[in-house]
């Protein structure tokens, strides 16, 4: 549905997307996360077509973006970060405006508001003035316009940005809905841990670049192979804590009042063999479990790595 080649954009000096590449299959959730800065907003504005490239290439559904714009438009619903709402309009109105900018007849503007109003929990807002609408409630009727013409690809630029926690969960459950409705979605999110269970893929984006790209445990392997185990004993801690630390296996070891957490240089069968290992020495588990990944650990690992070797490379290149 999307793809990206050689994609650089430059303001002035400033080079907000550098060397870009990726393709994002029909029907997947794609989320882009990144700093402040890090060019997602970019990048979407000119999949959207509102932005031509400094050099590189990209399209839409087969479509050039940059030559082929009016194809990509009707192919696409795109949400801005800030986008403003006729305040004196009602919520069913303002949909039946942006329907009939898209040459829809009056019926199925209003057919099509309705719909998108059910679809987005706004049915009982349409006779409401948008501007007398919650901030989360706005959020979604943007949304709803961005689903005006039925496109197959939606690109999100930040939507749950100042939105409660309320207020995100009522919005990821209708983007888990519309892609299971089969939509291509590229969302972007500073809201990491809920990107996790919303996307298929994410990539990292940072000062221009893509950093990592795959889906959430592929990333988390890349950057940090083996796995993290979390135990609980009934008792003699301090002296599983000893013994684990003497495994060939254990790569780390730390404890806290009840529980001991272990970096694991393996597989689950590793994993496994260290709980019979365990018993097998005589200690008393009360549990015993994988931890659980937290997105925005790995985020911030993907761009502490990244940091890292970009300030080697700069030190070998001063060196020699
Ligand atoms: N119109 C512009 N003129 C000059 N510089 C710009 C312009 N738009 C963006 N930039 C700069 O380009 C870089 C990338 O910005 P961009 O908005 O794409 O990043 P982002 O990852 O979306 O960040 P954010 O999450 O803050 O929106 C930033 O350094 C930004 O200051």
């Amino acid at each position: 549905m999307i793809q990206i080649k050689g994609l650089f954009k430059a303001y002035g000096k400033m080079e907000a997307v550098r060397n870009l590449d990726l393709t994002i299959e029909e029907g997947t959730v794609f989320g882009f996360i990144g700093p402040n800065g890090a060019g997602k907003s970019t990048t979407m504005q000119i999949l959207a077509t509102l932005l031509k490239p400094t050099s590189g290439q990209a399209w839409v559904a087969g479509f050039d973006v940059v030559k082929e714009a009016a194809e990509v438009r009707k192919r696409i619903g795109y949400m801005p970060d800030f986008f403003g709402v006729y305040d004196n309009l009602t919520a069913l109105e303002y949909l039946e405006f942006y329907g009939a900018c898209y040459r829809l007849s009056q019926e199925t503007c209003t057919q099509v508001g309705l719909e998108l109003l059910e679809l987005v929990n706004l049915l009982d807002k349409r006779d409401e003035q948008v501007d007398l609408l919650s901030r989360g409630m706005k959020q979604r009727l943007g949304l709803a316009r961005a689903l005006v013409h039925d496109p197959d690809l939606l690109i999100l630029d930040e939507p749950a940005s100042g939105l409660d926690p309320r207020a995100r969960i009522e919005f990821r459950a209708i983007l888990k809905e519309l892609g299971q409705m089969g939509k291509t979605i590229l969302i972007s999110s500073h809201i990491l841990p809920e990107l996790g269970d919303l996307c298929d893929a994410i990539g990292v984006m940072e000062q221009g670049k893509l950093i990592a790209q795959g889906s959430v445990a592929d990333i988390t392997a890349q950057i940090q192979p083996g796995r993290v185990v979390k135990i609980t004993l009934l008792n003699r801690m301090e002296e599983a804590l000893k013994w684990l630390e003497n495994q060939e296996e254990v790569e780390q070891v730390q404890s806290d009042k009840e529980t001991l957490t272990v970096r694991l240089g393996g597989d689950e069968i590793v994993q496994a063999q260290l709980l019979s290992k365990l018993v097998g020495a005589g200690f008393t588990i009360s549990q015993f479990a994988e931890a659980q990944v937290n997105i925005e650990d790995v985020f911030m690992n993907v761009i502490r790595s990244h940091v890292e070797v970009s300030e080697n490379e700069v030190d070998s290149e001063t060196i020699s």
